[in-house]
């Protein structure tokens, strides 16, 4: 049986791509940045201190793909060697640096078009388009209705929402309605069912996601984001090679929000966890189940790893960030050692989210690429133009039809 594990660490760039400037991110670099405050002891918390340890995937080539991308070594940083896994650095050619396009890119599916966006910062969100929500899904009124990040605004806008009943709708510079309401006063399900009809209202808009944003707490000083968060994505534009791998009579398995943001296309098995604790449990047991019930399908795994971004990222929480990536490199290993040599386990991002960088949103990034197993000597795979190479060495992996776009880099031989 061909097996993939396939991890997104969500946000984790490492450094800002030949077209950042586009997207005003020239200078973006999630890790240099990281490894630079932490290297200059501007990380040090409770939680961890000293420079950025991150030896399990230093040893895949994380640093090496890192100074591939940026021309420079990161700060405090000593390049291992010898390398135990491939590595790449890789860039995005779909129009966007959202999670969707990320993803859809990593699995062979580059999003070519535009997708809408609601640009003004505030009165964001079309008249008509919330007089038809609060019609249709009979609501009193909806308040926010402008750019925010989320946080910020269930503590300023959160009393309103207990008090009125009126749900909090904001955007971003992303393609996205996001709904935030509270898990009890207004109701989880109640939310879901919100989010659908607002699904379907959006049609001709060509927004890519609608975004469930549930949280609890008494007051504005406690109101926090649950774990219960639901993306409703539209569908990818194309077959992915999760989709070619699923209608081969393969096994791919979501973790995560994987089945959320490929809107559950492709998908034979879904596992929901949140936090990043639960995230590598679930994958581990999953691992553990495949070679068990699976043992006679090709079988991908895919998880992503989300609070790097919207825990850490997007919260421009550097000490956060440096401790989240700390913790998850310890905890490598027993996915490593779960492993067989001819399964392939492949670590990438979907985008950047420089946590020192101005703003709340995510950066236009290179991603790195860290390969182990599956025939893949230690060492470079050169530059890939574009994250869909990702996608078409999985589908050259498994065997199945060939993706669109994407060169290969599965050694000859494997
Ligand atoms: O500020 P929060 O609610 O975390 O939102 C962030 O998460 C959204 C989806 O990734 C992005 O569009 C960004 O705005
Ligand atoms: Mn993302
Ligand atoms: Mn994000």
């Amino acid at each position: 049986m061909r097996r993939a594990i396939v991890v997104v660490l969500d946000s984790f760039g490492i450094g800002s791509a030949p077209d950042a400037e586009k997207f005003g991110d020239q200078g973006a670099d999630t890790l240099g940045h990281i490894a630079a405050a932490c290297a200059r002891g501007e990380a040090n918390t409770a939680e961890r201190s000293g420079p950025l340890k991150l030896p399990n995937m230093a040893a895949l080539g994380l640093f090496h793909a890192h100074r591939d991308a940026t021309g420079s070594v990161a700060e405090g940083v000593n390049l291992p060697a010898p390398l135990e896994g491939a590595y790449a650095h890789a860039r995005e050619i779909s129009s966007g640096k959202d999670t969707p396009s990320g993803h859809w890119e990593i699995a062979g599916v580059p999003v070519r078009f535009d997708w809408g966006y609601f640009l003004d910062k505030t009165d964001s969100f079309p008249a008509d388009l919330l007089e038809n929500i609060v019609r249709e899904a009979e609501l009193p009124g909806v308040i926010g209705n402008c750019h925010a990040s989320g946080t910020e605004i269930i503590a300023r806008l959160g009393e309103e929402h207990l008090q009125s009943g009126k749900p909090i709708v904001y955007t971003s510079a992303d393609s996205v309605f996001q709904i935030a309401a509270h898990e009890e006063h207004f109701g989880l399900e109640r939310l879901y069912a919100l989010c659908e009809t607002v699904r379907e209202l959006l049609a001709p808009y060509n927004i890519g996601r609608v975004i469930a944003r549930p949280f609890n707490g008494d007051d504005s000083a406690s109101f926090a984001r649950t774990g219960n968060r639901r993306d409703y994505s539209v569908e990818p534009p194309s077959p992915t090679v999760l989709q070619k791998l699923a209608d081969a009579g393969g096994e791919v398995v979501s973790i995560g929000k994987i089945a959320d943001i490929y809107a559950h296309c492709g998908i034979t098995h879904k596992v929901k966890a949140s936090g990043h604790d639960a995230l590598m449990d679930a994958t581990l047991a999953e691992v553990a189940r495949t070679a068990n019930e699976s043992a006679d399908r090709p079988t991908m795994i895919m998880t992503n790893f989300v609070d790097f971004d919207s825990v850490y990222g997007h919260r421009r929480d550097v000490p956060g960030y440096a401790a989240a990536l700390e913790h998850f490199d310890a905890r490598l290993p027993e996915l490593m050692a779960a492993l067989n040599d001819d399964d392939l386990l492949l670590l990438t991002a979907d985008h950047g989210c420089d946590p020192s960088w101005e703003g709340t949103e995510h950066t236009r990034e290179y991603v790195p690429v860290m390969v182990r197993g599956g025939g893949f000597n230690p060492g470079p795979l050169g530059e890939r133009g574009t994250f869909a190479d990702i996608g078409q060495t999985l589908a050259d992996f498994f065997g199945v039809d060939a993706m669109q776009d994407g060169n290969s880099f599965l050694p000859q031989a494997a």
